[in-house]
C-alpha cells in the first residue's frame, strides 16, 4: 500500500528522528535525494531554484551545491533575503550558486519556495515565479510539494505551481495523490529520508499491484474442497431502465466479471428477459442473494428498487438514480458510487464544490450516512468513517467512458456478495476498474464493454501479482 501522512504526523515523526540524529542529517538526506532526481541536467546547463523562506528552500540550497559540484550552473531567487535559510544559502553560494533578482530564460527550475509549512496560495514575488513557470515552461521539480497547495486537503484554493516533477520526503503527502492538486505535482519520486518506523496511521493511502492479498476474503472458498456458487456469494442486481437497458447489460457484465459465483437480476419482465437473452447465466427474478446492486441506468422506480432491497438487511452498493433515494442513514453495510454532480445533489452544493474538495465532500458524505463513500473522478476517492481513506491511482482518462460506472457498481457489488467490507470492495473495484481499461486498451479509446471483458483477466494479474 503507498502511504500519504498528514503534515502533523511528518512533524511529529521528523522531530522523533531527528533527536536521534547530528543536526542536519535530515536536510541533508533530502538535499541528497533531491539533487539525484535531477541527473538529468545536463554539465553547464542553468538551474534556477526559487528559494522560499523556510527548510524547504534550505533543502534545494544545499541540493544546489551536489549540482555545482557536477558542473551545473544555478541560480538562485530568494523570496525573502532576510528570511532564507542561512547555512544553506552560505553553502550554496561558497560553491558557485549565483543570487539573480528574478528567473529569466532557464529551462531548469527548483521549485522550493513553499513545503508542508505552506499556508495556500502564492502572493507577491511567489506568485510571480508561478507565473513565470506557467508561462516559460521550464522543466519543474518541486521541492516536497508543488508550492501553493493545500498539502492535507488536496485543494489549489489560490495561486500554486505547476510542476513536472515533484521529490518528496519521508512519506507521500495527499495532495500528491488526490485531485485537484495532484496534477500540480506531476511524476512524484519518494526520498526515504528514514521517518517510516516513526510514522503513524496514513491520512490517505493507495492500492498497489502487489497488494492483491487484499482481495483473500473474498476468496476463501478457493481452498475448501466443498466450495460451490453459493460459497462464493450470489450478487443481486436492479438496475437498467426502458430508457437505459444498456446499464443493465453493462451492470451485470461488471457483476459476472467479479468474484461472486451468481448473479441475480430483478427489473420488469421486458428487461429481464433481454438480460438473460444475452447473458444466459444470469438468473432472473428474486431469490436470496448476498449483496445486491441497484441504480446504475434505473429509472423512475429506482427509490422502491432500494426501498425493496434495503428490506433483505443485505449489503447495498448504491448507484446513480437510487442516489437520489438515500435513507437518512444505512443501517446495512453500504458503498455510495456517486460522480461529482451525484455527490452534489445529495450535498445540496454545486458540482464546483466537490470537483474543488472532493476529499472534504466525500468525507462529509461517508459520515452523514454512515455509508462508505467512492467518489468517481481521476483519482476515485473511497471514504469510510474509521478507515484510511483510499485514492485510486490506476486507469486513464480514457476510462470516462459512458457506462464504465455501470460497470464498476457492478463489479464492486460482486466483491461484496463475496465478503468483502464496502470499503475494501469499492476501493479493490476501482483499482480493478482502472487496470481492466489498461489491459483493454492502455492509450486509446475503450468501451464499458471492453473493461468488463478486460475485469477478470486484470484481477487474475493482480492476484498473480504480475499487474
Ligand atoms: N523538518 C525537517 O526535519 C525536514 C524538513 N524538510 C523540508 O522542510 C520543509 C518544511 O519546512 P518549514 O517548516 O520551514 O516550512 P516551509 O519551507 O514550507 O516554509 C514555511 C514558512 O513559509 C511561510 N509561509 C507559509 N505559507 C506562505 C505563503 N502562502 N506565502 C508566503 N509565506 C508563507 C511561513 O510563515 C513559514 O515562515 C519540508 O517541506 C521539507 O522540504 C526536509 O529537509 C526534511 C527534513
Ligand atoms: N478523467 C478520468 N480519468 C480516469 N477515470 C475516469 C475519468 N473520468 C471518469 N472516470 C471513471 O469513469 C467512470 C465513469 O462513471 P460514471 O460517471 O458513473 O459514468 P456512467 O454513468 O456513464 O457509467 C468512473 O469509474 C470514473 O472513475
Ligand atoms: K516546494
Amino acid at each position: 500500500m503507498l502511504t500519504a501522512h498528514s503534515v502533523a504526523d511528518i512533524r511529529a515523526a521528523e522531530e522523533t528522528l531527528a533527536a536521534t540524529l547530528p543536526d542536519g542529517v535530515l536536510m541533508q538526506r533530502a538535499a541528497r535525494g533531491l539533487a539525484e532526481a535531477l541527473a538529468d541536467v545536463p554539465t553547464g546547463d542553468l538551474v534556477i531554484a526559487l528559494i522560499g523562506p523556510g527548510n524547504n528552500g534550505g533543502d534545494a540550497l544545499f541540493a544546489a551545491t551536489h549540482l555545482l559540484d557536477r558542473g551545473v550552473r544555478v541560480d538562485l531567487c530568494l523570496f525573502d533575503e532576510q528570511k532564507v535559510h542561512a547555512e544553506g544559502l552560505a553553502a550554496a553560494t561558497a560553491a558557485g550558486a549565483q543570487v539573480v533578482a528574478a528567473p529569466t530564460q532557464q529551462r531548469w527550475c527548483l521549485d522550493a519556495v513553499l513545503g508542508i509549512g505552506a499556508r495556500p496560495g502564492l502572493e507577491g514575488k511567489a506568485a510571480d515565479w508561478a507565473a513565470w513557470i506557467a508561462e516559460q515552461r521550464p522543466f519543474t521539480v518541486a521541492v516536497d510539494v508543488p508550492s501553493g497547495v493545500d498539502v492535507d486537503g488536496a485543494t489549489t484554493p489560490g495561486t500554486h505551481v505547476r510542476a513536472d516533477a515533484t521529490v518528496t520526503f519521508g512519506t507521500h503527502k495527499a495532495a500528491l495523490l488526490a485531485d485537484p492538486s495532484a496534477p500540480a505535482a506531476g511524476d512524484v519520486h519518494l526520498v526515504d529520508i528514514g521517518l517510516g518506523p516513526h510514522l503513524g496511521e496514513p491520512l490517505l493511502e493507495a492500492i498497489e499491484p502487489s497488494d492483491g492479498h487484499l482481495l483473500a476474503p473474498a476468496l476463501e472458498w478457493l481452498d475448501d474442497p466443498r466450495a460451490h456458487k453459493y460459497k462464493r456469494g450470489v450478487v443481486g442486481v436492479m438496475a437498467g431502465s426502458e430508457q437505459y437497458a444498456g446499464a443493465a447489460h453493462l451492470c451485470v457484465a461488471g457483476a459476472q466479471a467479479g468474484t461472486a459465483g451468481m448473479v441475480r437480476f430483478v427489473g420488469s419482465d421486458a428487461l429481464s428477459a433481454r438480460v438473460v437473452d444475452r447473458a444466459p447465466e444470469v438468473v432472473a427474478g428474486r431469490g436470496r442473494v448476498q449483496a445486491w446492486v441497484v441504480g446504475p441506468g434505473g429509472g423512475d422506480d429506482a427509490g422502491e428498487q432500494l426501498a425493496s432491497a434495503l428490506e433483505d438487511d443485505l449489503p447495498v452498493v448504491v448507484d446513480a438514480s437510487a442516489l437520489e433515494h438515500l435513507p437518512t442513514t444505512f443501517l446495512v453495510p453500504a458503498l455510495l458510487t456517486p460522480h461529482a454532480g451525484e455527490l452534489a445533489a445529495m450535498l445540496g452544493v454545486d458540482r464546483d464544490d466537490v470537483e474543488s474538495d472532493p476529499l472534504g465532500h466525500a468525507t462529509q458524505a461517508a459520515f452523514r450516512w454512515g455509508a462508505t463513500v467512492l467518489l468517481k473522478g481521476r483519482r476515485t476517492l473511497v471514504v469510510t468513517q474509521s478507515r484510511v481513506t483510499r485514492v485510486n491511482l490506476t486507469g486513464s482518462s480514457w476510462l470516462g467512458t459512458a457506462g464504465a460506472g455501470d460497470v464498476l457498481a457492478g463489479f464492486a457489488g460482486s466483491l461484496m456478495a463475496s465478503g468483502l467490507h464496502p470499503h475494501d470492495a469499492g476501493s479493490l473495484a476501482a483499482f480493478l476498474h482502472g487496470a481492466a481499461a489498461d489491459v483493454a486498451n492502455p492509450d486509446g479509446p475503450l468501451t464499458a464493454t471492453d473493461v468488463a471483458a478486460a475485469l477478470p483477466v486484470a484481477t487474475a494479474e493482480f492476484l498473480g501479482g504480475r499487474l
